[in-house]
């Protein structure tokens, strides 16, 4: 298979989509891959290495797109790339439909076959290309909470674990999955006093056994929420239903609530946002501020970390990329159906209930479209 691996173009973007050894093991497996000159400047890749690698260097991304199969990327393509992607071609990146119904009609008009990192399952029903990045923007929401609490950034001016005498930041995080627990467990190490809400029950015992004893794991409901929004000094949004838009936990009318200088931190602002207020924002311009609350909702945290992230992501795609690379995409969903769950949309129909449902536009059944497939 022809495989393309592109520049990232979003803004502050510097993570690439494969490393060079993740490159070497494509190539010896048999396949051919172009790499957008730079591709991995960002992430400390030079050319040289991915062409020792055994990569092709293409110094334009539409000759990229006009010749893979499969294009990889790390986040969705952005307009300028629109029209470059031709029926049939496989994308495999993080698409976020749910929050976007341009995106999503731009795919689905470009008639391509979309696999979003984001929806893939793994054998027990976890997200294994969504959690590496989840693990990192997690603990660097805890981080970037701290930070924006200071006076100077905007905030009330506590520190996260205080000090003896006097008390600590109260941290309130929705959603004890990946992202939770993470945000949890850094803003816990700085000494917070942490609020940890989710509706699992199971997941609620888990974390209770594992998280430290300033975590309190609780179960989530409107009226919890009501009840400690006001108490935070920062609530972290890390909820998730796979492939639909995120709960909106955190209304404006409950800002009101709050202390002036608290901070939102929305990571779930790449599924729209659990907070009504939320828009995304960018590395560069990462806060503003509404009612007097500090909102951070930069839809790829990881990007600001490359060298940790491109190496993370890598681990997790290469092992499917060489699966859709080998099998191609109908043989690779039939044969494993958590590949299958990552197919978001194929023959200009969306194959994600989720995503249909955000838009109210029609969802078509994978099986459908893969019998459709095998028939042409
Ligand atoms: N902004 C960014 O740069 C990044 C954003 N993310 C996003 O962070 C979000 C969370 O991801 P993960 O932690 O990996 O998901 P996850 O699936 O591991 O955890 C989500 C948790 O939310 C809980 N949940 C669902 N509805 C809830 C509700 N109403 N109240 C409380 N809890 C609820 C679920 O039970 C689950 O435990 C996703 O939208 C993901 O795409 C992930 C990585 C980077
Ligand atoms: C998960 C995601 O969207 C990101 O890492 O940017
Ligand atoms: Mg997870």
């Amino acid at each position: 298979m022809i495989i393309g691996v592109l520049k990232e173009i979003k803004a502050e973007e510097n993570r690439v989509s494969m490393t060079p050894s993740g490159v070497e093991v494509l190539v010896h497996s048999g396949h051919r891959v172009l790499v957008e000159q730079g591709a991995g400047v960002g992430s400390d890749f030079d050319d040289a290495q991915y062409a020792h690698a055994g990569a092709e260097l293409v110094s334009i991304p539409a000759a990229i797109y006009a010749q893979a199969e499969m294009v990889m990327h790390v986040k969705e393509p952005l307009p300028p790339e629109y029209e470059l992607i031709r029926e049939g071609q496989v994308l495999f990146t993080y698409f976020h439909f749910a929050a976007s119904e341009e995106l999503t009609r731009a795919m689905l008009a470009r008639r391509a076959v979309c696999i979003a990192y984001e929806t893939i399952t793994d054998q027990q029903g976890a997200l294994p290309l969504l959690t590496p990045m989840s693990e990192i923007a997690g603990r660097m929401a805890a981080q970037e909470a701290a930070k924006y609490l200071e006076r100077g950034q905007g905030g009330r001016g506590i520190l996260m674990g205080g000090v003896p005498g006097v008390t600590p930041a109260t941290v309130l995080v929705l959603g004890g999955g990946t992202v939770g627990a993470e945000a949890a467990r850094v803003a816990c190490g700085l000494g917070a006093m942490v609020f940890l809400l989710d509706t699992s029950l199971p997941r609620l015992r888990h974390l209770a056994e594992i998280m430290p004893k300033n975590c309190i794991p609780l179960m989530s409901s409107p009226a919890t929420i009501r009840e400690l929004a006001p108490k935070a000094d920062a609530i972290i949004g890390a909820v998730l239903v796979p492939g639909a838009k995120a709960p909106r936990l955190i209304s404006r009318d409950l800002l009101a609530s709050m202390k002036k200088g608290a901070v939102l931190v929305d990571v779930a602002i790449d599924q729209g946002g659990c907070f009504e207020t939320s828009r995304p924002t960018t590395h560069d311009q990462p806060v503003f501020e509404i009612d007097g609350i500090l909102h951070y909702c930069v839809a790829n945290m990881p990007g600001a970390v490359p060298l940790t992230s491109t190496l993370a992501l890598t681990n997790a795609t290469l092992p499917y990329a060489l699966t859709l690379a080998k099998k191609g995409w109908q043989r690779a969903a039939l044969d494993d159906a958590g590949i299958g769950r990552g197919i978001n949309m194929a023959a200009g129909r969306i194959t994600c209930q989720g995503v249909a449902e955000a838009f109210g536009l029609p969802h078509c059944p994978l099986e459908t479209v893969l019998g459709r497939e095998r028939t042409v």
